[in-house]
């Protein structure tokens, strides 16, 4: 069940609908492209013609916009009947199948055996949905917690400033923890990035006060004589745990054919056309770590006018950093005959970029937590996706476990054996974290260290973005 986010000031039966604003605010000159107008396959007969105002569904009064994608747009809504705050998202009305419900109800409706209560509050809830008649067809409409800012924008208010270390292993294990959630449902989520990663609110005060803003200064708009374009607000302040968003390419099911993820995280195995499951999104999860914490991307998007030409570079890049794919993964598809010849030397048809490493290339870090961070990029970057850790070992890994115990909050939930002791991890990083009976409940180790009981009590219990407060966030 969702939280429901109350007005603390306000009786809960006496608010009608508010009025807002009809004058007082920028008007945006008609001919400039604004908002989603500016995405490439914008129709506007697609999206729904929302108002500042308007209530819909009988008791969501919406009070601000909070965002726009290719398939919707975003609303701050109060619910008239409790006060509380929820974002609506309002679907364009030309999906044929709406793919992010399908999986909402297929989490909802699917029976598990593990208890997975707080590993859910890492992805995006749904509250309730329904349909909402608009002047040019039908649209999806879903209730959701609302959120603050991703962590692009995040990024991009600190002028792409890269994020302290511990800031980093907070959002993994909070990435990788919703993640296990996923993937032990069967759902690979495959559009990882900093855009549909967002910081979760702990102070409702913040959404109020967006509607107060709406009230009392009203934003800029475009106006044309069927519809409004609104401009959205970020809501920042008060950050809490990170929730994986946008459900909307993801799948159920182990394993999968077909093109998929965003280009600049795409995993070596979909660029070649070979079957893939969820290791992808391990794959996006490493190149997210890096971006987070260095100021250059391992891999650009390439913008040639082939996608061919892309993907060979794309490959080359990954063929200097990983060095050659093994013949294991060259076997799996016709389409590596392109790039490598037989004992994976490279042969085309882009020139190989000079070769390199997570070593060299790693800036932001030095000393042992550098080479904790090389260590997790070679788990998180492996040519074949089997051999790359799975979320629950990356969750172990020692990166993010300086900054979270390994034992909670997956606390209870057994392991079938040791993955988190690979040649490149140290047994004794790990166990420095377990108290000696979860760890003989997790792995059968009888090895003691020394460390147990001590750093089980001082850990901190629950990784969240408490540090958010204190960060250096400009927003100008
Ligand atoms: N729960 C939320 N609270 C606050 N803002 C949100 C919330 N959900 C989405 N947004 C904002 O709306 C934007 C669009 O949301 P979302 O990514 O779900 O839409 P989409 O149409 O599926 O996007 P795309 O398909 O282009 O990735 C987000 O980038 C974010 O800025």
């Amino acid at each position: 069940m969702a939280t429901v986010r109350k007005v603390s000031s306000s009786p809960a039966s006496a608010i009608g609908p508010r009025r807002f604003p009809s004058t007082g605010f920028e008007l945006i000159d008609p001919t400039t492209k604004f908002e989603e107008e500016t995405l490439p396959f914008y129709r506007k007969e697609e999206y729904y013609p929302m108002q500042i105002g308007q209530v819909i569904h009988g008791y969501y009064q919406i009070v601000s916009k909070l965002g726009f994608g290719t398939t919707s747009t975003v609303w701050l809504a109060r619910d008239l009947r409790d006060q509380s705050f929820w974002a609506v998202k309002v679907h364009i009305n030309t999906l044929n199948h709406n793919q992010e419900l399908e999986i909402y109800r297929y989490l909802a409706n699917t029976p598990h055996d593990r208890e997975f209560t707080k590993a859910k509050e890492y992805i995006r809830r749904l509250k309730e949905s329904f349909r909402l008649k608009g002047p040019h067809g039908d649209h999806d409409v879903f209730v959701m917690t609302p959120l603050a800012l991703s962590l692009s924008h995040f990024l991009g208010a600190r002028r792409g400033q890269p994020f302290h270390s511990d800031f980093v292993k907070r959002a993994l294990s909070q990435i990788l923890y919703g993640l296990v959630y996923l993937h032990d449902m069967n759902v690979v989520h495959t559009d990882l990035h900093l855009d549909n990663l967002l910081i979760s609110i702990k102070e409702n005060s913040i959404m109020a006060g967006v509607e107060e803003a709406e009230l009392h200064r009203p934003s800029p708009r475009k106006q044309s004589d069927d519809r409004t374009i609104h401009t959205s607000r970020m809501m920042m302040g008060g950050g809490g745990p990170l929730i994986i968003c946008d459900l909307g390419h993801a799948r159920i099911g182990e394993k999968h054919r077909g093109f998929a993820m965003p280009a600049q995280y795409r995993a070596p195995e979909v660029i070649l056309d070979m079957e893939w499951g969820n290791p992808i999104d391990l794959w996006s999860v490493g190149l997210i770590a890096w971006d987070l914490l260095e100021k250059e991307s391992l891999f650009r998007i390439y913008n040639n006018e082939s996608q061919e030409q892309n993907d060979a570079h794309h490959l080359a890049a990954m063929t200097a950093l990983l060095g050659p794919p093994p013949p294991e993964f060259l076997t799996r598809s016709e389409k590596t005959a392109k790039f490598w010849h037989e004992d994976g030397q490279w042969k085309g048809p882009v020139p190989l970029p000079p070769e390199t490493s997570f070593e060299a290339l790693a800036s932001a870090l030095t000393g042992e937590e550098k080479e904790t961070f090389v260590s997790l990029m070679d788990c998180f970057l492996y040519w074949l996706p089997e051999e790359r850790g799975d979320a629950m070992h990356m969750f172990f890994h020692p990166f993010p476990t300086t900054i979270h115990s390994p034992l909670d909050p997956l606390a209870g939930w057994a392991l079938p054996h040791t993955p988190w002791i690979t040649p490149s991890v140290s047994l004794y990083a790990a166990l420095a974290h377990a108290t000696f009976t979860n760890l003989r409940a997790m792995t059968g180790a009888t090895e003691t260290t020394g460390h147990e009981t001590s750093s089980a009590a001082v850990l901190p219990s629950v990784p969240d973005f408490e540090m958010l407060k204190t960060e250096d966030v400009d927003s100008s």
